[in-house]
C-alpha cells in the first residue's frame, strides 16, 4: 500500500469519472472531472465511499487500479474540463504519486482535493493545487479523537491560505460541536454540509440546519450530485 513500493508513477485509482458538476462546497456547481484514489486512514461511520477502504465489504482487486499516472492524465485531459477534483478514499495518501500526475496536467487546469485533514500537504502539492476542501470529522464518524483530529494538520492546511473547512452534519445538534472545534483550532472559512444519499432526506436536512448555520455566520453547501442522482457512484 506504501507508495514506494508502488512507485511515485502509479495511482491507486478508484474510480475516474466525468465531466460532471463539482457538487459541493466552494466551486459548487462548475464542470470538472473527478479522480477518486483508493484507500482511506479513517474508517467514518456513515462513509458514502466504503468501496474505496473497507475490504470487509469489498474487494480490493475488484474496485482499485494501479494506473500510471500518464494514463490519468490522458484520461482526464480527454474531459476538457476546467476543473480537476481529486477525492477518495484519502487522497492525500499518494501525494508522491500526485506530484507525478500534475507534471502531466495541462497548465490551466485548476485542481482541487477533498481530503479527510489527517495528512499534512506537501509544499509541491499546495503549491499545484488551487484549493484544499478539508473535512475533519466529528463525533458521529465513530471514531477516537486523536485519530481523526489532527490540530497540527488542520493548522498546515489553514497555513496555506487555500483551505475550506466543510463540516458533515447530520441535524444542528452537531453545530455546536463544529463550533467548539473551529474555535480552539482557529479554523477559517466554514462549510456546513448534510449527511445523505438520499435526496428527500438530504434537503429535509439542509432546511433543518439553515437558520442555525446562517445565526453562526458560516456558509451552507448541497450536494448537488446527491439531489440529482441518489446514491449513485460516478457521478
Ligand atoms: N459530483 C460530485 N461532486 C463531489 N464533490 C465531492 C465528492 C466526493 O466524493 O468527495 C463528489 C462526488 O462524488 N461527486
Ligand atoms: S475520511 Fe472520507 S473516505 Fe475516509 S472513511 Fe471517512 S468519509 Fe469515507
Ligand atoms: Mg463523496
Amino acid at each position: 500500500m506504501s507508495e514506494r513500493r508502488f512507485g511515485a508513477q502509479k495511482l491507486i485509482v478508484s474510480e475516474i469519472f466525468g465531466p460532471t458538476f463539482q457538487g459541493e462546497g466552494y466551486s459548487l456547481g462548475r464542470r470538472c472531472g473527478f479522480l477518486r484514489l483508493g484507500h482511506c486512514n479513517l474508517a467514518c461511520s456513515w462513509c458514502d465511499t466504503p468501496y474505496t477502504w473497507d475490504w470487509h465489504r469489498f474487494s480490493p482487486e475488484s474496485e482499485l487500479s494501479r494506473l500510471d499516472v500518464t494514463e490519468v492524465a490522458a484520461r482526464i485531459e480527454n474531459m476538457a474540463v476546467p476543473l480537476l477534483v481529486i477525492s477518495g478514499g484519502e487522497p492525500m495518501l499518494q501525494q508522491a504519486g500526485l506530484v507525478s500526475l500534475f507534471a502531466h496536467l495541462p497548465p490551466g487546469l485548476a485542481v482541487e482535493i477533498e481530503t479527510n485533514g489527517t495528512v499534512a500537504p506537501e509544499p509541491a502539492v499546495t503549491e499545484r493545487v488551487s484549493r484544499f476542501t478539508v473535512s475533519p470529522k466529528l463525533t458521529h464518524a465513530a471514531m477516537s479523537r486523536q485519530r481523526r483530529i489532527r490540530p497540527a494538520v488542520l493548522h498546515a492546511f489553514a497555513a496555506t491560505d487555500k483551505a475550506t473547512f466543510k463540516f458533515v452534519a447530520a441535524s444542528p445538534y452537531d453545530l455546536d460541536e463544529i463550533e467548539t472545534l473551529t474555535r480552539e483550532l482557529d479554523l477559517p472559512d466554514v462549510y456546513v454540509m448534510p449527511e445523505g444519499r438520499d435526496p428527500d432526506q438530504l434537503m429535509e436536512r439542509m432546511r433543518a440546519l439553515a437558520p442555525a448555520v446562517q445565526e453562526r455566520s458560516w456558509s451552507l453547501t448541497t450536494r448537488l450530485h446527491v439531489l440529482l442522482w441518489g446514491d449513485r457512484r460516478a457521478v
